[in-house]
């Protein structure tokens, strides 16, 4: 946790109220909507904007996540894709470290929780989906039982998946280090922005014998070209904010004093177009990198679009009203 009150120093406490869940509070990540300062942001001040700020909360790690930081990312994320009034997911990691000072956007997979076949949980840690169970009372038989389904999660990958189906932009604020699969959650960000300051990019899955060989190389290399993704992984060499904007690695390199204040805007530009092109841009952007489940999202988007047409309308009521459609009015456009 940041020893700092507002959770980070690019954070600005007035402009975000927190969202927690009593039942199930968050203990390595942050989450926050953004709301109304008054007038500078045209509405009474409190009320929300069509903004969410997901953090990871472990900068004496430099963000490293555990299956619990992950399943935190998970909730978090599902709940800003399915909440209807929010457009646009600003991704970052809290910090400086209270430890030594250093800034992380993320380090990827904690080490000290990979067993041998994939991220343990640690001993203390009740999985998502048990909380609330009783976990002392269950039988050890079932204890584990579910234990050995736990030993070994790689879900972060899930959290990858959901990142491209979530139909809203999600944007990188990146205040520091960028690492393993921390650059691989990044490479999933639609948009990023980095602080000139502090932000240093380091693929280093391969010096601790890991390897992220799907979106983390594969969308890499559409990013930045084969060549240079080789370069990156191959020789896991640290690159700075401006080699990485150079390279299409992110959209933009600021004083670290604006990082958030960029993102935000960057969210809220998002938030003034149309939900329904942001919507199919996203999609149509992910599909020929996600093959048939990415065409399946956008012509699920298609199947909407199409749903709202009378034709549509007119293919189900006719099957309602046990008749035959009448499709004379709808021409076989070319
Ligand atoms: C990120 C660094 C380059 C920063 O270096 P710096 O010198 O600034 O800081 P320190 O090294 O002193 O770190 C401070 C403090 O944090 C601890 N720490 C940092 N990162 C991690 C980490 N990932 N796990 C655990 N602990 C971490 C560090 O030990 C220090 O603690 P002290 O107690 O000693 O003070 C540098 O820290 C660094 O290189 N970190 C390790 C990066 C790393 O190896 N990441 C994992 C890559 S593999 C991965 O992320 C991954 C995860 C998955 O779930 C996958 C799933 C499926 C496919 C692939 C996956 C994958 O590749």
């Amino acid at each position: 946790m940041s020893s700092l009150p507002g959770v980070s120093d690019t954070f600005d406490p007035q402009r975000w109220r927190e969202i927690q869940s009593e039942d199930d509070p968050l203990v390595d990540t942050t989450y926050h909507r953004l709301i109304s300062r008054g007038a500078a942001d045209g509405v009474p001040a409190g009320v929300d904007l069509p903004v969410v700020r997901i953090a990871i909360d472990r900068p004496e790690i430099r963000n490293g996540f555990d299956p619990r930081t992950v399943d935190e990312l998970y909730r978090c994320i599902d709940d800003a894709r399915s909440t209807p009034d929010v457009a646009a997911i600003i991704l970052t990691g809290n910090g400086p470290s209270p430890k030594d000072g250093g800034y992380a956007f993320s380090s990827g997979g904690d080490q000290r929780s990979r067993g041998t076949d994939g991220y343990q949980y640690l001993a203390d840690q009740t999985p998502y989906g048990e909380r609330g169970a009783d976990p002392a009372g269950m039988t050890e038989q079932r204890r584990s039982r579910i234990d050995r389904g736990r030993r070994a999660r790689m879900h972060i990958l899930e959290v990858q998946r959901l990142m491209r189906s979530t139909p809203k932009p999600i944007i990188a604020a990146i205040p520091g280090w960028t690492t393993g699969g921390g650059h691989s959650l990044m490479v999933v960000c639609d948009l990023a922005v980095a602080s000139a300051e502090h932000a240093v990019f380091k693929q280093v899955d391969a010096n601790v014998s890991s390897f992220d060989a799907g979106y983390g190389a594969g969308l890499l290399a559409r990013q930045v070209g084969d060549k240079r993704a080789r370069q990156i992984f191959f020789l896991a060499e640290p690159y700075t904010p401006q080699e990485a904007e150079a390279w299409g690695v992110i959209n933009k390199v600021v004083p670290h004093a604006e990082l958030e204040d960029t993102a935000i805007d960057w969210g809220l530009t998002v938030a003034t177009k149309s939900p329904q092109s942001i919507r199919m841009l996203k999609y149509a952007f992910n599909m020929i990198d996600d093959g048939i489940a990415g065409q399946q999202a956008f012509a699920g988007e298609a199947t909407r679009l199409a749903y709202m047409t009378e034709e549509a309308q007119e293919g189900r009521d006719a099957f309602l009203q046990h008749r035959a459609p009448d499709w004379s009015k709808y021409p076989y456009y070319f």
